[in-house]
């Protein structure tokens, strides 16, 4: 598999979801542990948005972190002069690919839209900046056309060209297609951007990667624009455990992380979440909880530890004697075969009757009760 460089852009595309607003005092904080924890590019923001974006950004910037910075811009001068006033020495500038797109923002004059794109990665040059370009909605662009201005791009001085997909339609094989075509073709690095209206984006980076890009856009918790982006858990994690590339991440605090973003954003982040859900390295299945407590690998695809989580047997609707018998154990409590079908029973009927799994207290008030039935008998 090729090296490839994870460009972070929960602190662009990632406050771009619904309703997401970071403080500055938040953007800094997790600009610092995507720092920390060795995500070596950051896209930190839009300088175009005004004073209080601008702030932000320039905060990040002084803290002197070793992760390279970009600020995103549209193809306009303006935007690029405020990335300057922020103190960004890479500069990310989209431009609109797709018929729909041009036709939308540029009344379909897409000379204008090249002309404009010439003209802002000049001024970028010029005034020093290391440019990367973004194809928007590269993904529904005519193959010529993407091929036609990511080449452009790079004779007028780009650094790096961005594949977006920027609605999600893309499933991984079309993917490979695409980003093969590109990467064949130029001679700058290749980035994926891929969104998730299919759940399919970290899948497609993955797919892009293979074809050959160098470089690749995440956010936390897959927070971004609609369905969200692909996660930088998911993507670091698949990178490391499927392909047994690892990109110097400091995994472990992933969920710490994720965390941090979450309560950020103030995003409830599904139990069953790929890599940080509270629920993936935890067992309620009979068979499952056995399996695991013979060898954990049976049913986990790497050790929790991995990902800042603990393993957790949980008792509910569908244990079976092993894992009561496990959990009872911890607490000094040895049950003959005959009383741990009984538990496990009452465990049963309880957790249907509460349509959820039954806290350690529960079960062992449970086993209390069970005995104090016994004995009454
Ligand atoms: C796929 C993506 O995620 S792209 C990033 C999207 N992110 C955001 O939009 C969040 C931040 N955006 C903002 O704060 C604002 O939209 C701003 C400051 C950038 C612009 O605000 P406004 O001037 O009020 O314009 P508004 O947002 O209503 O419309 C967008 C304008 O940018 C133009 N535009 C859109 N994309 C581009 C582009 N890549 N290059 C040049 N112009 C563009 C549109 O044609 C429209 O231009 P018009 O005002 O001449 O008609
Ligand atoms: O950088 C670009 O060109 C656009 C990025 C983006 O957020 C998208 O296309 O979804």
């Amino acid at each position: 598999m090729n090296k490839v460089l994870i460009n972070d852009t929960t602190l662009r595309d990632g406050e771009q979801a619904a309703g997401v607003v970071f403080t500055l005092e938040e953007k800094v904080a997790i600009a610092k542990f995507l720092d920390t924890i060795g995500v070596p590019e950051l896209e930190v923001g839009i300088p175009a948005m005004g004073e209080e974006e601008m702030r932000a950004i320039c905060a990040i910037s002084n803290l002197g972190l070793k992760a390279n910075l970009l600020a995103w811009n549209r193809a306009v001068i303006s935007d690029i002069k405020a990335s300057v006033a922020c103190g960004m020495e890479r500069v990310h500038i989209a431009i609109p690919v797709s018929g729909i797109q041009i036709a939308a923002k540029f009344h379909g004059q897409w000379r204008v839209s090249l002309q404009r794109l010439k003209d802002c990665i000049s001024f970028a040059v010029d005034q020093g900046l290391w440019v990367a370009v973004g194809g928007e909605d590269s993904s529904r662009a005519d193959e010529n056309f993407l091929l036609d201005v990511a080449l452009y791009a790079q004779e007028w001085g780009a650094s790096r060209f961005r594949f977006c997909d920027t609605v999600g339609v893309l499933d991984p094989f079309t993917t490979y297609g695409k980003v093969k075509l590109l990467v064949s073709a130029l001679t700058i690095p290749v980035e994926v951007h891929t969104h998730n209206d299919f759940g399919m984006a970290t899948a497609n980076a993955l797919a892009g990667i293979k074809a050959g890009a160098s470089s690749v856009n995440t956010t936390v918790i897959g927070l971004g624009e609609r369905a969200g982006n692909a996660a930088l858990e998911e993507v670091v994690m698949a990178i490391k455990r499927i392909y047994g590339v690892d990109m110097g991440i400091d995994t472990p605090r992933l969920l710490e992380l994720s965390q941090l973003v979450a309560a950020a954003s103030g995003a409830n982040v599904p139990p069953w979440k790929a890599i940080v859900g509270e629920n993936t390295f935890a067992h309620e299945s009979g068979i499952h909880a056995h399996g695991v407590l013979q060898n954990p690998d049976t049913y986990e695809p790497f050790a929790p530890e991995e990902v800042g989580w603990e393993r957790r047997l949980v008792v509910g609707k569908h244990s079976g004697r092993h894992s009561v018998s496990n959990l009872l154990e911890q607490h000094g409590i040895f049950l003959n075969p005959e009383e741990t079908q009984s538990v496990l029973d009452a465990v049963r009927q309880q957790s249907i009757k509460k349509k959820r799994s039954l806290t350690t207290e529960e079960l062992l008030n449970l086993v209390k009760e069970q005995r104090y039935s016994h004995a009454a008998r």
